[in-house]
């Protein structure tokens, strides 16, 4: 019955405090009262609503996300919502679209890598809105080689401006988000040409359609690459093609804070690494580890809740079946999910004291922690992303058939996720900037440059290092193995900052002990999936395997009478969950079957093409092959 919450019984077996782990989760209570009061906001307003998606074509689908996009900034700006307030209604309206890119790239981007006086001119343009920006890397022939791209900019003296050109097909830009029909302006990569000599890939500010009819400018061709993965999913954002026809952009806008070019034709580079090229990647990357345990963290919700409500089997007496969340099973594979959703918000969390520090640092022109911050954002970006993709499956998994209907929230959540584990740069090539990372710890150990932060441990690798020193192979012939111990040196990291957050201060009846027990889930579900590796390297025996797993099947104990408090801890709505299997009050079953009729196939009793095709195949009004 409506009104009826039919997870009291499971809410009421929590053995914490539910509202102090809420503001653990959000981070703090100014965030989580932004979080709490901007979510309601959005799921309150029928100008927000989502549950039509799927039955949208692509064309009415893009507009609608551009109604949404302009309703949303609308909203920003009557109710002056302040820039954290806007982004959580960006993050809470819940559909990929271009204000992704040009708040997430473009405008990090000029911040990144422009001139102050670059900023100055084009910061204020972009807040506003008064030019809509993307971010155009990638090409249709490379994207992961970033060095390999082929755009060309080629300084002309005699105008002071670049030449903007795409030689080749493959050098089109494809994929940017944005850029398909939206963007009016663009930040391109291109292989910087002064004087006849290359000097590498920069970024350069050039403006894609006009500002008064939104028409293409001369020699830009422009539009959208097509359908993607799944029905609604990604499909609201305009992922784009775009070539140069030699476009004419003045040298004020290549992005000078690394390299500079003069009015004399003089290359100069800045004395800081090349490599801050890269910027907006690590930026992006570490807000992906954020986004991870945002996604997961919605798809465990929708799981456990109706994990709850599910009865299969095991009726004694005629008395109710079994819940599903009670089998041991249901509880292995989901439990470690619950807890690597935890894991990635506070990991998500150390990322961005990590990277405001490299940011803080190269201010200060201190380079020293940037190899580590890159490899860091590679890897968690990968490693949280591979996790998350592959547990929304898993969640899908864990609702059996209803799982696969798009009400259940969760087809539509994997769609729009999967990519994230290949855009801001594939996870395998990420893992492999990780093991070049790693590489070059161990060649320095026994050096007087001595590992810190994330690779300290690796004092301790030193002594194999001596023994084995001189027996090398190829990087590419091993990379198959140094992939694997990328892996293990980021699950490392995200296992070590869940112990540093357990050593905070944490208020809460039993708010600590749930995250103890979620860590050990974490820590221990690992060493049994990888239980090979530490056995085959003596790092433990077969008893501490046995142990270990027993004590999983403890910890699983200890958290069941605590889960449905652990999911209600994000405080999801009903909207921004958008499942009927995830609902607030577990009532599915009569908002499963009343969402069915709503589907337009349901609008006629007898279909359209009955008379056409069927009728006569009953009718045996069709010649039918002697059977
Ligand atoms: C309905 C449900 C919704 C819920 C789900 C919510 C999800 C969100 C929904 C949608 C939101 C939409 C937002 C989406 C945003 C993303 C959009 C995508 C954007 C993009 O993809 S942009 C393009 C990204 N492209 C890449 O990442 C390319 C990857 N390749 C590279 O980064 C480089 O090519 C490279 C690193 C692999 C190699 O570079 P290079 O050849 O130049 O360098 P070397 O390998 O030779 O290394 C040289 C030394 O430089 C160091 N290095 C390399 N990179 C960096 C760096 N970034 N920073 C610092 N240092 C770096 C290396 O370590 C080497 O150092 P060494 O000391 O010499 O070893
Ligand atoms: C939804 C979506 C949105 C995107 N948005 C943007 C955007 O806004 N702006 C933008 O510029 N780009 C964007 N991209 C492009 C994205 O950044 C690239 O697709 C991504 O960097 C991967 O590069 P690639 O496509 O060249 O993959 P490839 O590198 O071609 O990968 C193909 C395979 O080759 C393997 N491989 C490649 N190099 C190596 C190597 N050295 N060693 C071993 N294996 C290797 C990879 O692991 C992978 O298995 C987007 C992509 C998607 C899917």
């Amino acid at each position: 019955m409506e009104g009826v919450d039919h997870l009291a019984h499971e809410r009421n077996k929590s053995e914490f405090d539910v509202d102090a782990m809420k503001i653990v989760w959000a981070g703090s209570p100014h965030a989580f009262d932004v979080s709490d009061r901007i979510s309601k906001l959005v799921a309150s307003d029928p100008g927000f609503r989502k549950d039509n998606r799927s039955t949208l074509s692509r064309k009415e689908l893009f507009k609608n996300t551009l109604r949404k996009a302009a309703y949303a900034w609308k909203t920003i700006v009557d109710l002056r919502l302040s820039e954290e307030e806007a982004a959580k209604l960006r993050f809470y309206v819940d559909e990929p679209a271009f204000t992704d890119l040009h708040w997430g790239m473009f405008i990090p981007a000029i911040k990144g890598q422009g001139t102050e006086e670059q900023q100055q001119k084009w910061l204020p343009l972009a807040y506003k809105m008064q030019i809509i920006g993307c971010y155009a890397q990638t090409e249709l022939g490379h994207g992961s080689n970033v060095q390999g791209l082929e755009t060309t900019a080629t300084f002309d003296p005699q105008t002071d401006e670049f030449i903007i050109h795409s030689p080749t097909l493959t050098s089109s830009k494809w994929w940017p988000g944005g850029l398909g029909k939206v963007a009016t302006h663009a930040i391109a990569y291109a292989r910087l040409i002064v004087g006849g000599r290359e000097h590498g890939v920069n970024g350069f500010i050039v403006q894609l359609r006009s500002l008064e009819d939104h028409s293409p400018l001369l020699g830009i061709t422009v539009g959208d690459i097509g359908m993607k993965f799944g029905n609604g999913a990604y499909n609201t954002m305009d992922n784009g093609v775009l070539r140069f026809d030699h476009v004419r952009i003045p040298r004020n806008q290549m992005l000078m804070r690394v390299s500079q070019v003069t009015c004399e034709g003089k290359y100069k580079q800045s004395d800081v690494p090349r490599q801050l090229v890269y910027g907006t990647m690590v930026y992006v990357r570490q807000t992906i580890v954020a986004d991870a345990s945002c996604a997961l963290s919605r798809a465990v919700c929708i799981a456990t809740r109706y994990s709850a409500v599910r009865r299969q089997f095991g009726s004694q007496n005629g008395g109710p079946e079994t819940q599903v969340i009670d089998y041991k099973t249901q509880q292995s594979r989901l439990f470690p999910l619950l807890a690597s959703a935890y894991a990635f918000r506070f990991i998500g969390e150390w990322l961005k004291w990590l990277y405001a520090d490299v940011t803080q640092r190269l201010q200060a022109n201190d380079f020293s922690t940037l190899p580590e911050a890159h490899a860091c954002t590679a890897g968690l970006k990968s490693l949280t992303t591979t996790a998350t993709a592959d547990g929304i499956e898993e969640c899908r998994k864990l609702c059996g058939g209803h799982g696969y209907l798009c009400s259940s929230g969760l087809p539509e959540l994997f769609a729009v996720y999967v990519p994230a584990c290949t855009y801001e740069g594939d996870n395998t090539v990420l893992l492999l900037q990780v093991a070049r990372f790693l590489m070059k710890t161990v060649s320095q150990l026994g050096s007087s440059k001595k590992p810190v932060g994330t690779i300290a441990y690796m004092t301790r690798v030193e002594h194999l290092m001596q023994c084995r020193c001189g027996v090398q192979r190829g990087f590419a012939e091993l990379s198959v193995d140094l992939v694997e111990a990328a892996v293990a040196h980021c699950q490392l990291i995200v296992v070590s900052k869940f112990i540093e957050k357990l050593q905070q201060e944490i208020p809460g009846k039993g708010v600590k002990q749930q995250l103890e027990v979620l860590c050990n889930i974490y820590a221990l579900f690992l060493l049994h999936k990888h239980q090979g590796d530490f056995l085959s390297t003596g790092c433990i025996t077969p008893k501490h395997a046995a142990l270990a797993n027993d004590e999983l099947r403890s910890l699983y104990s200890q958290v069941r009478p605590n889960a449905i408090a652990l999911v209600d801890a994000f405080n999801y709505t009903d909207h921004y969950l958008g499942s009927i299997l995830g609902c607030y009050d577990g009532n599915v079953y009569p908002k499963l079957y009343e969402a069915a009729w709503k589907d337009p196939l349901n609008e006629s009793v007898v279909p359209d093409g009955y008379h056409q095709y069927i009728r006569p195949l009953l009718k045996q009004e069709i010649r039918t092959a002697r059977l």
